[in-house]
C-alpha cells in the first residue's frame, strides 16, 4: 500500500467516513463496515480527500483533459481534486459538472464549468450499481468527448447481481478503467497493521469471504 492510501484510510476513519459495526446496504446485505463520503465535510477533511484523489490520479499516470464530477457528490470532489492537482502537481486542468435538472434561464443548460471536450475523467465517491457512471458516459459522449476512466474513493470488491462486482462490470462491459483510491483489501491490510480490535478485522475478512470477488 502506498503512503497516500494509508493517509486516506487514516483520515477516513478519523473523520467517521469509515465506520465499523452493523450496516444494511442498498443491496440488503449486512455489512460490518460502511463508507460515507459525506463525512469529509470540513476544509481540512476535503483537502485530505482531494489530496488522495490527486495522488491516485498521478500514481496511475492517467492522461486526461478535464475532470467531470456527477451531481451531487461528485461536484465538490471534482472541484477539490482540480484544485489539488494544480496546487501539488502543477497540473492546471479544467473541471465540469452536471445539473440534475437543466437550467432554463440565464446561461441555461445542463453542464457547468469547463467545456466537455477531449478525454474526460469522471470523479465520484463510490460505484454501487454503475447507474451514475452510465449516465455520465451518456452526457460525455453526447457532448462529443471521450471518457478516460473513473476515479472513486473505495472499491468494496463485492459481487453485484452476478459473480462480478459493479466495478468489474464497468471495466469489462463499458471498457472503462476504474481507479479506486483504496479497495477493501487495502482496508483489511491497514486494519491488520493498526487495529487493536481483532473481532473487527475478522468480521471484515468473513464479509470478504462471503460476498467478495477476486481482484
Ligand atoms: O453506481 P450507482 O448505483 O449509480 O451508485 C453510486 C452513485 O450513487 C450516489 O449518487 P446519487 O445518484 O445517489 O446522487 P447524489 O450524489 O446526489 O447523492 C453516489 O454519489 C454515486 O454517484
Ligand atoms: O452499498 C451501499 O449501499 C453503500 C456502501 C458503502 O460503503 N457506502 C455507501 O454509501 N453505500
Amino acid at each position: 500500500m502506498l503512503d497516500y492510501q494509508r493517509a486516506f484510510l487514516s483520515l477516513a476513519i478519523a473523520s467517521g467516513a469509515l465506520r465499523f459495526g452493523d450496516f444494511v446496504l442498498k443491496s440488503g446485505r449486512r455489512s460490518p463496515y460502511f463508507f460515507n463520503a459525506g463525512c469529509f465535510a470540513t476544509g481540512e477533511r476535503l483537502m485530505g480527500l482531494a489530496r488522495a484523489y490527486a495522488r491516485c490520479i498521478q500514481a496511475a499516470g492517467i492522461d486526461f483533459d478535464l475532470l467531470y464530477g456527477p451531481a451531487y457528490k461528485g461536484i465538490p470532489l471534482a472541484a477539490a481534486t482540480a484544485l489539488m492537482l494544480a496546487l501539488e502537481h502543477g497540473r492546471d486542468l479544467p473541471y465540469a459538472f452536471n445539473r440534475k435538472e437543466a437550467k432554463d434561464h440565464g446561461e441555461g443548460g445542463l453542464i457547468v464549468g469547463g467545456p466537455l471536450q477531449g478525454r474526460v475523467l469522471i470523479i465520484d465517491d463510490v460505484i454501487t450499481a454503475g447507474t451514475s457512471v452510465r449516465e455520465s458516459l451518456g452526457i460525455i459522449r453526447a457532448a462529443g468527448a471521450v471518457p478516460a476512466g473513473v476515479v472513486i474513493a473505495l472499491d468494496r470488491q463485492e459481487r453485484g447481481q452476478g459473480q462480478r462486482s459493479a466495478v468489474q462490470e464497468v471495466r469489462e462491459d463499458l471498457g472503462l478503467p476504474v481507479y479506486p483510491v483504496v479497495r477493501l483489501d487495502d482496508l483489511i491490510q491497514y486494519l491488520a497493521e493498526t487495529t487493536l480490535d481483532p473481532e473487527q478485522l475478522a468480521a471484515l475478512r468473513a464479509y470478504r469471504a462471503q460476498y467478495g470477488v477476486c481482484p
